[in-house]
């Protein structure tokens, strides 16, 4: 594949799951249609499209992800040897190289993935931390991983700040969880899976939430997918179709957290993308905005009448005998 322009079409008889489209023009001009949407999209399923088009901020996202995408090719193309000097060590750091094959533990059929990354931390691309060692095309191409992170958290705190907003809560109570110059596990997220013309069963990454507040991802094929919200299918799993010029914003187990549930962090997975999209290899690029390592993980005030307060998920450390995002 040489540009996410050659891709086979996403099939048109493909059930899709019904979320929100939403336009960050209109968040940022406060539109209120746009901001009590992408509420009810937090509160409900968790995922929504952000159309990126019409803004500066988004229009350069558009474009450092395309270029990343190429990144992608060649970063992946390596010998498996050459990826494995950048392995990331599960327990100790959340940046490097994850190969395919690992097996979730929350996967109840316990099947490999096929699903290959590298994690790319924003303290390392901004000097906030001591960086690690990434295959040279990434440390090469060190300016637009600063430009992406930079941009994605940038609109991810937008997001944050207008639900705030709608929620009537202290207008920075979830941004200043997030600070971008703090060191943080922040990262964008390169992925690969395989092409499985022979398997259309294989399990790209298994149903999973994501961790931290707010994911934004760009992917050019099928395979995501999250559980339908229609009582009629019983959480049956639905495709979420990448649309041109679009992200794919979901909400993690932090904001959760944060509300006591008054958010929600939706279950998702990748399978085979559909039809004959599942013949090529599939890419995304991801970033994701996690809370910093001294913000504290528990519910923000205005959410504790609510019951069960302080509720947490995901792997915390306790600093002080208080719960921070930190990983120790
Ligand atoms: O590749 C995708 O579409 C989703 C990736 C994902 O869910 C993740 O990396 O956490
Ligand atoms: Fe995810």
């Amino acid at each position: 594949m040489s540009s996410s322009k050659d891709l086979p079409p996403f099939p048109s008889d493909v059930p899709t799951a019904p979320i929100a489209r939403i336009s960050l023009s209109d968040l940022l001009a406060s539109k209120p249609p746009a901001c009590a949407s992408a509420l009810e999209a937090c509160r409900t399923h968790g995922f929504f499209y952000l159309d990126l088009t019409a803004t500066t901020i988004g229009s350069s996202l558009l474009s450092a992800s395309e270029r990343l995408l190429q990144i992608s090719h060649q970063v992946f193309d390596h010998e498996l040897e050459y990826k494995t000097k950048h392995d990331l060590v599960k327990g100790v750091s959340l940046f490097g190289y994850k190969r395919a094959g690992t097996v979730k533990s929350t996967d109840p059929n316990l099947r490999p993935d096929t699903t290959e990354f590298f994690n790319v931390a924003k303290d390392h691309v901004h000097g906030v931390a001591a960086s690690r060692s990434y295959p040279s095309e990434i440390t090469e191409n060190k300016a637009l991983f600063q430009s992406f992170t930079k941009d994605a958290h940038e609109v991810g705190m937008l997001i944050l700040g207008e639900l705030a907003q709608q929620l009537g809560v202290e207008p920075k109570a979830f941004q200043d969880k997030n600070i971008f110059t703090k060191p943080s596990g922040d990262h964008c997220r390169l992925t690969h899976k395989y092409a499985h013309v022979s398997d259309r069963h294989a399990i790209g990454l298994p149903s999973h939430t994501d961790f931290g507040s707010i994911t934004i991802l760009f992917n050019w094929l099928g395979g995501l997918q999250i559980q339908s919200h229609d009582p009629a299918k019983a959480g049956e799993w639905e495709y979420v179709k990448p649309l041109p010029g679009c992200a794919v914003i979901n909400l993690g187990d932090a904001m959760v957290t944060f509300t006591n549930g008054v958010l929600k962090s939706a279950k998702h997975r990748v399978v085979p993308a559909p039809g004959a999209q599942g013949d090529v290899d599939r890419y995304s690029v991801v970033y994701f905005v996690r809370p910093h390592n001294e913000a504290l993980m528990e519910t923000c005030e205005e959410f504790r009448h609510l019951g069960e307060g302080g509720r947490s998920r995901g792997s915390l450390s306790r600093r002080g005998g208080v719960l921070t995002a930190g990983s120790g």
